[in-house]
């Protein structure tokens, strides 16, 4: 832990040399290719995705229905093999790591945020984002004390001890958007965080959630349906026919 409670050592706000790789990048794809074969059909849903997003810097993923924003998410997150290409997250080649190190990329590197906001049931909003910083090696204080901090920020400050059940969906993403930056990642990775959300609320989450990754200095990939929402981000790229336009 440090000296300002974190536990990484790095002021919020600042992006270090450790998220980059040699390129200055936090992702870098090359030649990205998934296809799943069913029966004797196979589909090519990702024909060679080529992207680097910089350090801090948000981008929208826009791509129609089934054009391959979750397959791509998937693949950038580690959480699915039998991909082909290159895909470097602050400098570590996925495919030259074991099932042991792509979790480290994960737990150290990355952060995630569904659709659906897969909070642990059983524990309050507090403790939904304490608990990944326990796993990644914090002390408990400063664990809850940036918990109570990125909740307080994003409006929940009432809220801390509600079980998911007890929080309006709103609210719900918002602690998923809290847990998803609880260990500052270098990067983001969002699959429609707001898609289950009224057009009111989701614009409002939105909104908190860009802000606060600026603050805090991280990168992030975006998915989205909604070209409105893409437009508040720093680059918008779009799939198209499996490949970036
Ligand atoms: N495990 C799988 N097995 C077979 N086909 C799959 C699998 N996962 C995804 N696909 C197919 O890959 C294509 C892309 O799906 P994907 O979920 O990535 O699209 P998407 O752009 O995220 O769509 P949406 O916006 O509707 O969530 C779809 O045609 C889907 O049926």
């Amino acid at each position: 832990m440090n000296s300002d409670g974190g536990v990484t050592g790095r002021p919020i706000g600042a992006a270090t040399g450790e998220r980059q790789g040699s390129s200055g990048a936090v992702l870098e794809t090359r030649g990205l290719a998934r296809s799943f074969t069913q029966g004797s059909e196979t589909i090519h849903v990702l024909r060679g995705v080529d992207l680097s997003i910089a350090p801090g810097e948000i981008v929208a993923l826009l791509g129609p229905s089934g054009s391959g924003k979750s397959t791509m998410l998937q693949a950038i997150g580690l959480l699915e093999g039998g991909f082909e290409g290159s895909i470097r997250i602050a400098g570590e080649e996925a495919a030259r790591l074991d099932a042991a190190g792509r979790t480290a990329v994960r737990r150290d590197q990355l952060g995630f945020v569904y659709q659906f906001h897969h909070l642990l049931a059983d524990f309050n909003a507090i403790e939904n984002v304490i608990l990944p910083q326990l796993v990644h090696g914090a002390e408990r204080p400063a664990a809850e004390a940036r918990a109570t901090r990125l909740l307080s920020v994003l409006g929940l400050g009432h809220r801390l001890t509600h079980r998911p059940s007890q929080l309006s969906g709103g609210e719900q993403q918002r602690v998923a958007v809290a847990r998803a930056l609880a260990n500052r990642p270098a990067l983001i990775l969002a699959d429609e965080p707001t898609g289950n959300l009224d057009e009111h609320t989701a614009d409002v989450v939105l909104a908190e959630f860009l802000r606060l990754v600026r603050e805090e200095g991280s990168a992030a990939l975006i998915a989205t349906h909604n070209e409105r929402l893409a437009k508040r981000m720093d680059r918008v790229v779009r799939l198209h026919e499996g490949q970036l336009q």
